[in-house]
């Protein structure tokens, strides 16, 4: 059951943006394809919805090779960033559309409406003509026209994209909740990693046509295995610095702008990118790695600090209650020193930018100001 894709090559022309793709996507899983804008997520996308002509390789839906199937005969339903109501339609018909097509009594085309509809808290509008909506809810209307249909596979691509900031917050949340309740296999397409985190639960980061890592936010955020995935999942992004690798007969040690940090077994190379979340670092004016403050921005519950380390950004995310310091008597410039908090750190390589290994910090042996 679910969405399998085995060997899964697109070319345009003589371009090739998917080469030998594996990927099975769960039954009842809410699976997002995220990447940057050319990466590869609507042709995807579209192969499975036998939109896109494939090269290569077969694509099963609940088990069934579709591959040579009509879009139509899927069993899918699709949302698409730009799309169509009919303008003749009420709200109503055109959300019942499809289920007129496939003749469902009267009765029940009404309920499946009014409840979707009530979903998208768009009920008041069904007798309404698309021209009388805003566009948040024709959008809405768009995805109900999704909805109502009881396909195996949704497939959504940026459905979101046209809406501001708190309607999309609000439509996150109404899609989740409408997940939980029908546990759907749905494959949902985007660049933003917020959305992403807060629909998924499980996320393929698609690097140039290639899966770069695939896991659950949880694994993304905290088991990240390239620098593409590190760099891509978190806001504020994770500060990724350049360190060194000192090395005895038995271990190595890291060490960054001359201070060391922790010691872990033998690691290859001399140099290594050495990753910190921002909510692991912390500002002191006594104790860690030297650096100059830049400026803070206060976002609320965090006080966002950068830091400057030897011309390299350095985020610090602190919340404002655990601020031992006045920020405000700070100038530009400063120096001041990077605490470390506990938890996990990681060490790339600078080759390949794949994870060397995962560290948990310990505080305990939090490094002293050097003099
Ligand atoms: N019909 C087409 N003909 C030729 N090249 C195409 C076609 N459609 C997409 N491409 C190319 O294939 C690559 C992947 O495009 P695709 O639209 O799948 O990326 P995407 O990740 O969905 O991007 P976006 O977020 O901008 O929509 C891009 O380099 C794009 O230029």
């Amino acid at each position: 059951m679910g969405v399998r894709i085995e060997n899964l090559t697109v070319k345009y022309g003589d371009k090739t943006v998917i080469e030998r793709m594996n990927l099975d996507v769960k039954d009842g899983e809410f699976f997002v394809i995220l990447g940057s804008s050319g990466s590869g997520k609507t042709t995807l996308l579209r192969s499975i919805a036998g939109l896109t002509e494939i090269s290569g390789g077969h694509i099963y839906i609940d088990d069934i090779d579709v591959t040579d199937f009509y879009p139509s005969d899927r069993n899918i339903a699709m949302v698409f960033q730009n799309f169509a109501l009919y303008p003749h339609m009420t709200v109503f018909d055109n959300i019942a559309l499809n289920l007129k097509i496939k003749h469902l009594p009267r009765d029940q085309i009404k309920k499946r409406v009014e409840e979707v509809a009530s979903l998208l808290h768009i009920e008041k509008q069904l007798k309404k003509y698309p021209k009388q909506l805003s566009g948040g809810e024709q959008q809405r209307v768009g995805i109900a026209r999704a909805l109502v249909r009881d396909p195996s596979v949704f497939l959504m691509d940026e459905p979101l994209s046209n809406l501001d900031a708190k309607l999309r917050r609000e439509m996150l949340g109404e899609l989740r909740s409408f997940h939980e309740r029908v546990r759907k296999t749905t494959i949902y397409v985007c660049h933003d990693q917020d959305e992403a985190m807060a629909l998924a639960d499980r996320i393929m980061v698609l690097n140039s046509g290639e899966p770069a890592q695939i896991g659950t936010p949880d694994d993304l955020y905290i088991h990240p295995t390239n620098l593409f995935v590190a760099s891509f999942i978190g806001n504020p992004p994770m500060n990724l610095i350049e360190c060194d690798i000192i090395k005895d007969e038995s271990s190595s040690e890291i060490v960054l702008n001359g201070v060391p940090i922790t010691t872990v077994d033998h690691v290859p190379g001399d140099h290594a990118i050495l990753g910190i979340r921002p909510e692991k670092v912390n500002i002191s004016l006594k104790n860690g790695v030297p650096a100059s403050f830049d400026y803070f921005i206060n976002s609320g519950v965090n006080v966002e600090v950068h830091l400057d380390m030897n011309n390299i950004l350095v985020r610090a995310l602190i919340p404002r209650e655990e601020l031992k310091l006045n920020l405000r008597d700070l100038s530009h410039g400063d120096a001041v020193f990077i605490e470390i908090k506990p938890g996990p750190i990681y060490l790339f390589s600078k080759d390949s930018g794949n994870l060397i290994t995962e560290v948990t910090y310990d505080s305990a042996r939090n490094v002293e100001k050097k003099n």
